[in-house]
């Protein structure tokens, strides 16, 4: 079995699942860039990672794009975000990234990661500062925060990193098994 681990990173969360996986499988390692279709066909299992803004998974096209080229491959797909793992959030990705056909295919796994907002992009911060105006607005006006709400507030003065390398493995057992 010939694995490789392609990742689509911006601030280290997705980059640092994709070194775990390529370690404990002892697979080759691309970052989304240097990949072409020529390059993926010697390959078994193919592992792609990519962090989540605004629900969409960063990169994933290199696999939706291609899928009549891969689908004969073992492809799993796995994305990186701020939230917590919760069913309904992680249903919500797989529709919105994922036609049903597509689904056949790519086995999905969500790994928390973090928020690292000194590290963002300008653009990246400006969008993540009308989230929080939006947010401590709501506050003013009297309304409860939800849970995540209340983190995400926290999390720009201090990153949150909540990588663990135990994570990674329903991936490791759904490839090895
Ligand atoms: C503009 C923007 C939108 C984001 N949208 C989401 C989101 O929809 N869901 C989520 O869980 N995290 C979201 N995040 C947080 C990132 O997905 C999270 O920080 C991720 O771990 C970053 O991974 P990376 O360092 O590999 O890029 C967003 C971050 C930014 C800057």
């Amino acid at each position: 079995m010939k694995a490789v681990v392609i990742y689509k990173s911006k601030t280290g969360f997705a980059k640092k699942y994709a070194e775990w996986i390529a370690e404990d499988l002892k697979a080759d390692i691309f970052e989304v860039s240097k990949v072409t279709m020529d390059r993926l066909s010697i390959y078994d299992v193919i592992i792609f990672g990519g962090s989540l803004y605004a629900v969409g998974i960063n990169g994933v096209k290199v696999i939706t794009q291609n899928i009549n080229m891969l689908k004969d491959k073992k492809l799993i797909v796995f994305a990186t975000g701020a939230s917590p793992s919760k069913e309904d959030t992680i249903n919500e990705i797989i529709n919105k990234n994922f036609t049903l056909e597509q689904q056949k295919y790519i086995k999905f796994f969500y790994l928390r990661g973090g928020f690292n907002y000194g590290k963002l992009s300008i653009f990246d911060k400006m969008l993540m500062t009308l989230l929080k105006w939006k947010i401590e607005s709501k506050k003013k006006k009297g309304n409860k925060l939800t849970f995540d709400e209340i983190g995400m507030l926290a999390a720009y003065d201090k990153p949150m990193d909540f990588t663990k390398k135990k994570n990674i493995e329903e991936i490791i057992h759904y490839i090895t098994s």
